[in-house]
């Protein structure tokens, strides 16, 4: 049986605006590198398929095996730096590494490639629309110094729709060149967007994407900035749900996590401090009631070891949460009920009415997890994520986000970015990594 095909090199084709004619103010550093496990050549490509049975499944010869395009300094560039005119901006919620990926473009702008005039949009895509009146903001190497040791962005970020036309007027009135848009899934829709209305107009900017989440729902990603801080910060929390749980009789700790349809917090934070009983994440629906629901486990999890520790993941098991009225937030986001208390509820009632001791400490990091700095491993990574940014605009990419797969620096093109959402598999060997560290049950059902 053949592996199914899940793209092929049509949409894996990164735009460009045009042929490039000028030298790179890199090309010295750039000599005569063949590929090798540290480098890839701009004439190479980073293969999509990396098992046997996807290659072979193809039938195909070697030049057509759908292959990322490798990040990394051109030899020749489009925009000729003494000319182009750069904008940041920030969108969506907060994510570790915000700052350090703004202080990485900035330097590599203006130190590498001599750009001398990078403009910071506030709030967001709000930052682009007068009637918000926004001030732009200059970023020059000394206002970015040392921006990375703080957690949130000094551009600000924001929700909510605003008119690719309306940005793109704001653009060329501004003439910008190129356009670096550090968000999410929603902020890459808007990025795909911009880059189409400027393309309609046969304007030339390049739009390039650095995407962030904290959730790691992006796909074609190994893993996402700032994934790796707040997974850190989380499993604080496990540790202090644990100490609780462990110093008083029918000790519970519930500890309630970041991820509306990913649960990949709750199962990296579970994994860094394995002292978790059971993790509940939004691609698994649990029961709560009957001989293999989560209370009857958690009742006898608390029995035999005096004590217990569960971690939800904020999307889990929404459907528990009745009678609460629906909403979005600006962007269209469906806004999520709050399964901790919820949860935590429903385990007190069920131990009441067993008549078991329960002392239940729920812990909520909330948005602690994703406002701190990075950490150091962040740190390299947006640095690195930052100039792989700024090698691909110079050279003229557009619609397009940076990523990192299989430890290759790639571009993506955004429609496949956004076409689908990076969730656990439940079927994968993460999941059954959590089931190994947990000892829970595959499902609650
Ligand atoms: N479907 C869409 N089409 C065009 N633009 C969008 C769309 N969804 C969101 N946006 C734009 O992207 C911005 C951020 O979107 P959103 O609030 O969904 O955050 P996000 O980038 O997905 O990040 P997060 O991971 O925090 O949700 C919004 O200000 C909005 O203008
Ligand atoms: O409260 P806010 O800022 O709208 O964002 C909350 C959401 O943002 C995220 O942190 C993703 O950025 C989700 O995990 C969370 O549900
Ligand atoms: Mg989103």
């Amino acid at each position: 049986m053949g592996a199914p095909i899940l793209v092929d090199n049509a949409d894996l084709a990164v735009k460009t605006l045009g042929v490039c004619r000028i030298d790179s103010p890199l090309l010295p550093l750039l000599g005569e590198r063949p590929t090798t496990q540290h480098y890839i050549d701009e004439s190479d490509k980073v293969l999509y398929d990396d098992t046997a049975l996807m290659i072979s499944s193809r039938g195909v010869a070697l030049d057509d095996l759908p292959g990322f395009e490798p990040a990394g300094p051109r030899r020749k560039i489009y925009f000729d730096p003494s000319k182009t005119r750069v904008g940041i901006v920030t969108c969506g919620g907060l994510c570790p590494g915000l700052n350090n990926v703004i202080r990485g473009l900035v330097l590599e702008l203006t130190s590498h490639y001599r750009v001398r005039r990078i403009f910071g949009f506030r709030n967001g895509y709000q930052g682009f629309i007068a009637r918000y009146g926004h001030d732009v903001v200059d970023l020059t190497p000394e206002s970015v110094a040392n921006i990375d040791e703080d957690g949130g962005t000094i551009l600000g970020s924001s929700r909510g729709q605003q008119d690719p036309a309306e940005i793109v007027d704001c653009l060329s009135r501004m003439n910008i060149n190129i356009l670096f848009v550090i968000g999410g899934d929603g902020t890459l829709r808007g990025a795909g967007q911009i880059a189409r209305e400027a393309e309609t107009r046969g304007e030339k900017i390049a739009v390039v994407g650095i995407p962030k989440t904290i959730d790691n729902d992006i796909p074609y990603i190994d893993q996402s900035f700032g994934f790796q801080t707040a997974f850190g910060k989380a499993a604080e929390s496990i540790r202090v749900a644990h100490a609780e749980a462990t110093s008083a009789p029918g000790g519970l700790g519930v500890v309630r996590l970041m991820g509306r349809h990913s649960g990949f917090i709750a199962c990296y934070a579970t994994l860094a401090k394995s002292n978790a009983d059971v993790v509940l994440i939004p691609e698994l629906p649990f029961k709560l009631e009957g001989d293999g629901g989560l209370l009857n486990y958690v009742r006898r999890r608390v029995a035999e070891r005096g004590h217990a520790v569960v971690v939800v993941a904020e999307g889990a098991g929404q459907e528990l949460v009745v009678g609460q009225p629906e909403s979005t937030d600006a962007s269209g986001n469906r806004k999520l009920h709050d399964i901790g208390p919820e949860l935590s509820r429903r385990i007190k009632e069920y131990f009441d009415a067993e008549g078991i001791e329960l002392n239940l400490k729920y812990i909520d990091p909330s948005y602690v997890i994703r406002s701190v700095p990075a950490n150091p491993y962040d740190s390299v990574y947006t640095i690195r994520l930052a100039h792989a940014a700024v090698h691909a605009a110079m050279s003229g990419r557009t619609e397009m986000v940076v990523g990192r797969w299989r430890r290759r620096f790639i571009h993506i093109p955004i429609p496949l970015a956004i076409s689908q959402r990076n969730q656990v598999d439940p079927a994968g060997d993460l999941w059954m990594s959590v089931l190994e560290a947990t000892g829970q049950p595959p499902r609650f059902e």
